[in-house]
């Protein structure tokens, strides 16, 4: 039977990180990516910008818009003070199930909490499932077309508060024109592009950190 690629990365987790050393997975799976096989994480050199967002914001509730292997949830959840908490969407049940692993693996899970659904569904659903106003920082990195419509959504909801941070991946590469276009025309927006490049390439990619001015 062969395995896939998020099982692979996590066997590698498994094998190269220490039990509930964060630092140690996220070094493990950048390995994984840079030495065996690509993988659409954030990675080290965008992750360096998203840590930097992350430890200003200092926020006690995150939204992540596409889990994937868990790679950005261990590397936003492992900078948060105690009793903050990521929420993360992920509607593949098989990516969200190595996920699951690798966050327990960091020993992240009182941090972390992983739905598996679809951000349409579930972000009209999130005060009442979690008994939160807003959030304090979004990431989003899941399908780019998704981007535009979830944060028309996260407005109608009321889930963003002034000075509540958007934190966009891959806004050129694969890039998000529509979602861009829109945070840096919006007035209510104040956006602002780190340019970088695409996890474990020299291509250009780029995140765009948009904050919403209410
Ligand atoms: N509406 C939704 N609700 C919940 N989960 C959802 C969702 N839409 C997608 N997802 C999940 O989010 C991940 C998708 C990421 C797309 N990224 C990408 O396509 C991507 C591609 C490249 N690339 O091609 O170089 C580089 C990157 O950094 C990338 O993030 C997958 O795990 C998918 O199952
Ligand atoms: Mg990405």
């Amino acid at each position: 039977t062969h395995s896939t690629r998020p099982q692979r990365l996590l066997s590698a987790v498994q094998k190269n990180a220490t039990r509930g050393d964060p630092s140690s997975v996220v070094k493990a799976i950048d390995q994984f990516c840079r030495q065996k096989e690509w993988a659409m994480n954030v990675g080290d050199e965008k992750g360096c910008i998203l840590d930097l967002v992350v430890s200003e914001v200092n926020p006690t509730f995150v939204l992540e818009l596409g889990t994937y292997c868990g790679y950005s949830t261990v590397r936003i959840a492992r900078l948060l003070p105690p009793h903050a908490k990521v929420i993360t969407l992920e509607f593949n049940p098989d990516f969200a199930a190595i996920a699951h692993q690798v966050i327990a693996w960091a020993g992240l899970e009182d941090k972390v909490h992983l739905i598996v659904g679809a951000s349409g569904d579930w972000i009209p659903k999130m005060k009442e499932q979690f008994g939160l106003n807003s959030f304090d920082l979004v990431f989003l990195d899941h399908w780019k077309d998704r981007y535009l419509p979830d944060t028309k959504l996260m407005e109608e909801c009321g889930l963003l508060r002034q000075g509540s941070i958007l934190l966009a991946d891959n806004v050129i590469c694969p890039g998000a024109p529509d979602y861009l276009d829109y945070v840096r025309r919006s007035s209510q927006y104040e956006s602002q592009y780190f340019k970088s490049h695409l996890e474990y390439t020299k291509v250009e990619d780029g995140l765009e950190k948009s904050i919403f001015l209410g």
